[in-house]
């Protein structure tokens, strides 16, 4: 598939994050493929799927384009930190590589060039996980094939919200090139719409999907606020 292809099918469309932590009871790549399989059959376009094991599983589960990543490491840079990471996570069966694109140092001390540069060796694109405008600017000029506002709100440079961040999806919507991706704390439908809207290429969406202690937390704390 050539990156237009790719691009193509994401086109105003919903990519599921399924991703679940080792304390989660789903967490591991047989709970991780059956959710990115139910993401498919509701109408995702695409997944985002972290950990080389959940890659490689949901690569041989579903076909549409997965976007993979690889949070490790306990740095302020955790998100696929290593051009090494990068690199697996391609081999793991990774359409695009998603990785933190902030600027803030990398603890294998390479730069952001030399880092998509790697990726695309594999033959994979790099999506750019950020937080602010100069940061995605930054990383297209190096080369990044898709931006996602994936960190606005969760870096000392950008203010911590709860909604979704559709200033910034608007922001680098106006002065990118290449495909913006409206991700972080879309939690209805309706939020989804709007980040298109707003100028997003596709909707990425995670916990309110798949994450189904927290959602059953939503539930459960709205009943105990009115408790008899
Ligand atoms: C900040 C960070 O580490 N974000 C991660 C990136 O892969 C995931 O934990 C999020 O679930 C994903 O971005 C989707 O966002 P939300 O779950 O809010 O819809």
């Amino acid at each position: 598939m050539t990156a237009a292809e790719l691009f193509d099918r994401l086109r105003g469309r919903l990519v599921v994050s399924c991703q679940a932590y080792p304390d989660d009871p789903l967490h591991g790549p047989h709970f991780m493929s059956a959710m990115a399989r139910a993401a498919v059959l509701g109408g995702a376009a695409g997944v985002r799927i972290n950990g080389l094991a959940d890659v490689e599983a949901v690569r041989a589960a579903v076909a549409v384009p997965l976007i993979g990543l690889w949070k490790d490491g306990g740095g302020e840079v955790y998100i696929t930190p290593t051009a090494e990471h990068a690199v697996a996570v391609a081999h793991a069966g990774a359409d695009v590589v998603a990785l933190d694109a902030t600027g803030r140092p990398r603890p294998d001390g390479l730069g952001l060039a030399e880092t998509f540069e790697r990726v695309h060796r594999t033959g994979a694109l790099v999506m750019a996980d950020v937080a602010t405008l100069e940061e995605g600017l930054a990383a297209v000029d190096h080369g990044a094939d898709c931006v996602s506002t994936t960190l606005s709100g969760y870096t000392p440079d950008s203010s911590p919200q709860d909604d979704p961040d559709l200033d910034l999806v608007a922001a680098l919507a106006g002065k990118c090139r290449v495909p913006v991706f409206a991700e972080g704390r879309i939690a209805t439908p309706a939020q989804a719409a709007r980040a298109l809207e707003s100028g997003a290429h596709a909707v990425v969406v995670g916990g309110a999907i798949t994450r189904p202690a927290d959602i059953t937390r939503r539930f459960a704390s709205a009943l105990k606020e009115r408790r008899p």
